[in-house]
């Protein structure tokens, strides 16, 4: 277990136009911490993986795994992969298809040359950790995905390295088994406490597996936080619509309220006809617009006659589409401008059930459970979040 620390590293590639993949990111990683980084495609999440294991060349930076300084542009230092101590677990399986699984456990052991017989007790430690041991003698041809990756897994643990980097581990797996190895992943790392770094676009893996999430765009990160901080108060506009805040509806103060900004003029002013939606919000005076963020379970809809409870915001809305979900309906509606998702639930509210193309609906949510961001995308000060973990 390392401290892993990660200073002012930039990565260019060449072309047209040129791609600065990682953009002066630092990073400071506790031992035994499992950091996940999570992003859209593009944002340099693989480029920062492969500038750890060595595999890439940086244009700037230092980082050290624990007193070893393993990349320093400066100080011309930079390590190639087999002299760092990293276990790698790739998206691809990346198997050696004429090795048996024995040996592609082995084979980092062989790489650094660990003694044969400490090399077998490692291999056959590694293997049950995994739940393969009775997969020893197989060739990966006559594994499973699942098996197969666990075997991954078990060769990016073999050698106890300092650090384990985790590449999509899991999106070459159908949904049950992504769950199942997901959850042994876990338990494996709050048995052993490797230091990791897990590199997804999947909000839920991160979510599940992140001691601390770093949301990465345009090659730095945007907010770096516990999974519960970055789920409750995203710091900004686009990590709330990353973390499945995907209901937008922008807002522009009118008089002592706040008008529906979709329903403005060309002039980006709320039109003399568009309504009031509501009198007051959680956001400080200073801000003439804000856009809610709201996930679909927080948006609720009821009749158009009916009226929304106090403290709510409650706007006419159209609906566009109604999805059977099960225990839910997903609905989608139009507000002003905005389209917007609802997951209505049907237990006790079976009313949704019925919902079709073109009904008229009540869609509102409670003021304290959007979370509202100023025009440059960043979070107003004024909101309190209701359920914030850890504040
Ligand atoms: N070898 C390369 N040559 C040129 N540009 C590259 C190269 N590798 C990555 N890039 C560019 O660098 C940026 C970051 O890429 P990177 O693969 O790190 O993103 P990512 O977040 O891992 O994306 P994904 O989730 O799709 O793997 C992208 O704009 C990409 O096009």
């Amino acid at each position: 277990m390392s401290h892993v620390r990660i200073e002012g590293l930039t990565k260019r590639f060449a072309g047209k136009p040129p791609a600065v993949a990682v953009d002066n990111l630092s990073l400071e990683i506790e031992p035994g911490e499992f950091i996940v980084l999570l992003g859209p495609s593009g944002c340099g999440k693989t480029t920062t993986l492969r500038c750890l294991a060595g595999l890439e060349t940086p244009d700037e930076g230092g980082i050290s795994l624990g007193d070893q300084t393993v990349l320093d542009v400066r100080g011309k230092v930079n390590l190639p992969p087999n002299k760092r101590r990293i276990g790698m677990v790739f998206q691809s399986y990346a198997l050696w298809p004429h090795m048996t699984v024995r040996r592609n456990i082995g084979y980092p052991l062989r790489t650094r040359r660990v003694p044969r017989e400490q090399a077998r007790t490692r291999i056959e430690e590694a293997a049950e950790l995994v739940d393969c041991a009775a997969l020893l003698d197989r060739y990966p041809a006559q594994l499973s995905g699942g098996q197969q990756q666990r075997v991954a897994l078990a060769r990016g643990l073999a050698a106890q390295p300092d650090l384990v980097l985790f590449d999509e581990p899991l999106s070459n797996l159908d949904a049950r088994l992504r769950d199942q190895v997901r959850a042994q992943l876990h338990e494996l790392h709050a048995r052993l406490g490797f230091t990791a770094v897990f590199v997804t676009h999947d909000q839920s893996e991160a979510l599940a597996l992140g001691d601390r999430l770093a949301i990465m765009k345009a090659g730095r990160i945007e907010q770096l936080d516990t999974p519960e901080r970055v789920f409750e108060e995203p710091a900004t506009e686009y990590v709330a619509g990353f973390i499945g805040m995907s209901n937008r509806l922008p807002l522009l103060r009118q008089g002592e309220g706040w008008a529906l900004a979709s329903a403005s003029g060309a002039d980006g002013q709320a039109g003399a006809e568009s309504q009031t939606v509501v009198d007051e919000l959680p956001v400080p005076r200073s801000h003439s617009e804000v856009s809610a963020r709201l996930r679909p379970d927080d948006l609720q809809l009821c009749p158009a006659e009916e009226k929304p409870p106090a403290h709510s915001v409650g706007l006419p809305a159209e609906v566009v589409d109604a999805q059977f979900g099960g225990r839910h309906m997903d609905v989608v509606v139009t507000v002003g401008g905005s389209r917007l998702h609802a997951q209505a639930p049907l237990t006790g509210k079976p009313w949704a059930r019925s919902l079709s193309r073109g009904q008229r609906v009540t869609a509102w949510f409670a003021k304290d459970v959007a979370i509202y961001y100023d025009a440059d995308g960043v979070r107003t000060a004024g909101h309190t979040p209701t359920a914030a973990v850890g504040a």
